[in-house]
């Protein structure tokens, strides 16, 4: 089961593992939070990902190996697993449970410890939609409907 917990990610290292466009899509999210990125990446195609502040780049292939996996997460808090290898992000994500440390799997409805929601929010207000991994597209039919009622509030 979900359960809708929010995190402090002030200063706190993340780890993303690949550099397409989902990883980028998920570390621009967290940058607003105040997480401390590191990806390491085989390649990164995209130029924006060198315009991104405070994010350190490491041009490495991840080798799918328990061993190098464990030395590799094992100083984060929070772990992105992002490659386009599904066998690699189930790998990353297994290793990382089993070692207490957060972990999201973009290549995955449900093998991983922590999944992202749509977001909504204003100054005062955020709110995080889920729909616990079985269809997060239909979120954006929730999210337009909550911007309303945020719109609304505010007034
Ligand atoms: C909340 C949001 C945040 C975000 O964007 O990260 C989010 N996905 C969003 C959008 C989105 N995701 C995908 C597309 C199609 C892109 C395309 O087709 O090109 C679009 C639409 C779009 O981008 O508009 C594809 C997709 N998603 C997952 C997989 C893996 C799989 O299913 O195996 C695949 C590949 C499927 C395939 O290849 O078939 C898995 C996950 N996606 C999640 C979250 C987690 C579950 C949250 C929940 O249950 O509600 C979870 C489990 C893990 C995670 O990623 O944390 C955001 C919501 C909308 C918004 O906020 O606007
Ligand atoms: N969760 C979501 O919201 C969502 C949405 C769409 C797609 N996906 C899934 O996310 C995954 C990534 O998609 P993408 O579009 O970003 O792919 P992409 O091809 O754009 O990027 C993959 C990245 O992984 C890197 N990589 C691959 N193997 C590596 C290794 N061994 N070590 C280090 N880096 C490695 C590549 O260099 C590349 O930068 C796919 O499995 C896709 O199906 C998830």
């Amino acid at each position: 089961m979900w359960f809708p917990l929010f995190i402090n990610l002030e200063n706190k290292k993340v780890l993303v593992i690949g550099g397409g466009k989902i990883a980028y899509k998920k570390i621009t999210k967290i940058l607003e939070y105040g997480a401390e990125i590191t990806i390491i990446t085989e390649r990164t195609e995209e130029e924006k990902f060198l315009k991104l502040e405070n994010v350190k780049i490491v041009n490495n292939k991840v080798e799918n190996d328990k061993n190098v996996i464990e030395e590799l997460v094992k100083d984060y808090f929070f772990v992105i697993a992002a490659t386009d290898n599904e066998e690699l992000n189930q790998n990353i994500a297994e290793i990382c449970d089993s070692n207490g440390i957060l972990v999201n799997n973009a290549s995955s409805k449900f093998k991983m410890n922590a999944m992202f929601g749509g977001i909504v929010k204003n100054d005062e207000f955020q709110i995080a939609v889920s729909t616990g991994g079985k269809n997060c597209r239909r979120s954006r039919a929730m999210k337009s409907e909550i911007q309303k009622i945020l719109d609304k509030i505010e007034k």
